[in-house]
């Protein structure tokens, strides 16, 4: 996507399906009403906003307010009752996380979901979207095992560029189940980037992290958001929010309770009142 960052392959082959994005007016990610109840409890009740490109836009609310539901339903993992989600103005909604990551747009967890039983540089391996592998191996076309050579190589230097990328190269042969809690966060970064998204979703990503580790990764989001790449951040550290974040979504009871540049939503009542129980400055 941005010109410092390399391509997993030098034609960048989303697709012709792939959702690239435009100078169009489209914003990179559109919920409307979004709604998803489990049983009596509606975790998002007719939620609607957008984000805009080449931000970190925060997303925050108390516990139970909806906010990983919501992330779960705009990348696929949850199938909303209702409401739509778009990608640069293309309906994405239900679609399998997988179609979703192909368009450009990938999320981390909140609870990286490395392989311990693997080091480091496989568990970068196994992320990209380029698996042709055993397809083509067993394929008799001319050429498709050079090309699935030249494909794995390229995943390789991606792979060796994003570790670097991340300063955890070091730990590549390491088993990932001996990392770290924060070098699974960076490790889980470097993941998404596999893929080279234009949109991540980062579900507390410095839940866990040391404060000197926590100013790392802090650097290397404010560099790929300086790339062009658009955030959507989950954080229940409202500092950190506040000095990030260009905008700030608030959900309440699954609802958007307020939505606005930082100081305006560290300044309103309904914000203090429901959220925050008169904590914010
Ligand atoms: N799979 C599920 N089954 C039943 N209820 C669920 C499920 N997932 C979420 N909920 C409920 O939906 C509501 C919203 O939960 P959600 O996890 O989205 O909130 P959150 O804002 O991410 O909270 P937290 O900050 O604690 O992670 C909560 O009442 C929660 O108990």
């Amino acid at each position: 996507m941005s010109s410092d960052m390399p391509t997993v392959t030098d034609e960048d082959d989303r697709g012709a399906s792939a959702v690239e994005p435009t100078a169009g007016d489209a914003p990179p990610l559109r919920v409307e009403h979004l709604r998803k109840t489990f049983g009596g409890i509606t975790a998002v009740d007719d939620t609607s906003f957008e984000i805009e490109q080449g931000k970190i836009t925060g997303l925050i609310g108390p516990n139970g307010a909806g906010k990983s539901t919501t992330f779960n339903l705009i990348t696929g993992f949850l199938s909303p009752d209702s409401g739509s989600v778009e990608l640069y103005g293309q309906d994405i909604t239900g679609m399998a996380p997988y179609n979703i990551a192909d368009r450009g747009m990938v999320r981390t967890f909140q609870i990286a979901r490395e392989l311990s039983e693997m080091t480091v540089l496989e568990n970068m391996m196994l992320a990209p979207k380029h698996q042709q592998g055993e397809a083509l191996w067993r394929s008799v076309a001319p050429g498709a095992r050079a090309q699935v050579q030249k494909d794995e190589q390229a995943v390789l230097e991606r792979a060796w560029e994003m570790l670097d990328f991340f300063d955890i190269d070091h730990l590549a042969e390491e088993y990932a189940g001996n990392l770290s809690g924060g070098q699974r966060k960076l490790l889980e970064m470097a993941r998404a980037l596999m893929t080279d998204p234009d949109i991540l979703l980062l579900d507390e990503p410095f839940a866990g992290v040391n404060p000197s580790l926590e100013e790392k990764l802090l650097e290397h989001i404010r560099e790929l958001r300086e790339q062009g790449y658009t955030f959507l951040l989950v954080e229940h550290d409202i500092d950190l929010i506040m000095e990030n974040c260009s905008r700030v979504l608030v959900l309440h009871q699954g609802k958007l309770l307020a939505e606005g540049p930082p100081e305006e939503i560290k300044n309103d009542e309904r914000v203090i009142e429901a959220y925050l129980g008169g904590e914010v400055e």
